[in-house]
């Protein structure tokens, strides 16, 4: 049979991966697909540069449309990125009739609905393991390997930026900016990097994570979307002295009246696996109700741990492409006309154990008002900690670590502490999730 003819829509850092693994085990690739599978067609507007990636390997256009005109190509795999060009030209290919392959998780979260709306409609596949922790298959595990289960929860490390950025201050000192900028250099970063580290990109794959877990609509408007660009030197340092390690997580949870779906800095027990997971790395924390926790760890970007998932889906769509429609895996594992439209619950609904960080004037009497709030409103304490203060220094930091308590009722107490006028600068709060 001729392999089946692929077009690439973006050969940039994640496109030239794809086309150089898939040239290298293309054999292997072939015995396990039952097809050959080739790239033939290559969209990119620095032509040039394509070139220079692909030699005579494919044709080399500048215009993607092309590709999606072209009647000899049945996939399309759209690696430029961002809810622009990228989403025209994926609804153009999906009415064309191809399947798509795509890295695009900012696309999905946001415009997902309609997209696999359109596909579905058309018969046709769009697959992204690559759009979730880059070459860890947690869609495959989610769909696929926990199909089984209930979920009841997940959380992960699901932007290497960020998590990078976070290790390399902690472990060599070095400044936010200089990492940050190492992580461009390395290709982890989005093209607009305030979506690493504001907590937007994992909010991206949060959102996919839950509709995939949940068998609901993806609704990245519903997120609580909070970076680590706020994030103190202090609070890392206390963290570390009461056995907790500070991460940014994507949660997403199962809860009587609905579902949480949050991005945040998390402090998590050193102890727990999660916690060590460094560099540039993802994790992926999963909780069903018949398997328990599972965990899922590796590379989560760069050029050929993306490609690596991107391939998958090639190798998937290929055994697939004659198959029954009716009878594929849905794109959000629950069938299409299943999906569920319980709510994402809001923040305030939201149930956590936290950190908190005030700064006190060094007085009898301080700490017996602010734990008098707390148990006012039936906030319980697990820990305390009071920097012993220095000779003479009239004030000192009181950190505290709470049992789980309703996001809504801890902002009303922090407003009560924060007008004490013993509290003498705002209180710092994060939240805290034990993952067991
Ligand atoms: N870099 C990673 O590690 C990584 C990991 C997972 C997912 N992703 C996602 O993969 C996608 C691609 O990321 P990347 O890092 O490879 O980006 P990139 O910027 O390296 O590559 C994008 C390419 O698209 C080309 N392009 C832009 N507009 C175009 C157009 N109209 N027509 C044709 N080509 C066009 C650019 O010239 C560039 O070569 C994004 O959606 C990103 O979020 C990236
Ligand atoms: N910018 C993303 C790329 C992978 O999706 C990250 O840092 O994880
Ligand atoms: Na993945």
């Amino acid at each position: 049979m001729k392999p089946i003819q692929v077009g690439l829509l973006g050969i940039g850092t994640v496109g030239s991966g794809t086309f150089n693994v898939l040239q290298r085990n293309q054999e292997e690739i072939r015995r396990r697909a039952g097809r050959g599978i080739q790239i033939t067609m290559v969209a990119d507007l620095d032509t040039a540069r394509a070139k220079s990636v692909v030699g005579d390997g494919a044709k080399v256009v500048g215009d993607a449309r092309e590709v999606i005109a072209n009647p000899e190509i049945d996939i399309v795999i759209e690696l430029i990125g961002g809810y622009g060009i990228a989403k025209t030209l994926v609804m153009e290919a999906i009415a064309a009739g191809k399947h798509v392959v795509t890295a695009n998780k900012a696309l999905l979260a946001v415009h997902g609905t309609e997209i696999f709306a359109a596909a579905h409609a058309k018969g046709v596949i769009v697959a992204f393991e690559a759009a979730v922790a880059g070459g860890i298959p947690i869609i495959k595990a989610l769909r696929e390997g926990l199909t089984a289960n209930r979920i009841e929860w997940i959380a992960g490390i699901i932007n290497g930026t960020t998590n990078f950025i976070l290790s390399e201050m902690r472990a060599k000192g070095l400044d936010f900016d200089v990492v940050l900028k190492e992580a461009q250099r390395l290709g982890y970063a989005e093209a607009d990097p305030t979506f690493d580290i504001e907590g937007v990109d994992a909010a991206h794959k949060a959102t996919i994570m839950s509709a995939i877990a949940f068998g609901i609509p993806v609704q990245f408007d519903k997120a609580h979307v909070e970076g680590i660009t706020k994030l103190q030197a202090a609070d890392i340092n206390y963290a570390e002295q009461l056995g907790y390690r500070i991460k940014l997580l994507g949660i997403t949870k199962r809860r009587d009246k609905g579902f949480e779906l949050r991005v945040h800095p998390t402090l998590i027990p050193s102890k727990r696996l999660i916690a060590n997971v460094e560099g540039a790395m993802n994790a992926v924390v999963v909780h069903g109700d018949a398997v328990g926790t599972t965990l899922y760890y590796g590379k989560g970007a760069g050029s050929e741990p993306t490609a690596s998932a991107v391939i998958a889906d090639l190798v998937d769509i290929t055994r697939l492409h004659t198959a029954d429609p009716d009878h594929r895996v849905p794109h959000l594992a629950f069938q299409p006309n299943e999906l569920a439209n319980t709510p994402i619950l809001g923040m305030d609904e939201v149930v956590t154990s936290f950190y908190l960080r005030l700064q006190v004037a060094d007085q009898a009497g301080v700490l017996a008002r602010i734990t008098g709030i707390l148990a006012e409103r039936g906030i319980s304490i697990d820990a305390l900690l009071q920097r012993e203060s220095a000779e003479g220094e009239a004030q000192t930091d009181v950190i505290i670590l709470t049992h789980d308590t309703v996001e809504g009722e801890m902002n009303k107490a922090i407003a009560q502490m924060q007008a004490l006028p013993t509290v003498l600068a705002p209180i710092v709060r994060i939240r805290k999730e034990e993952l067991n």
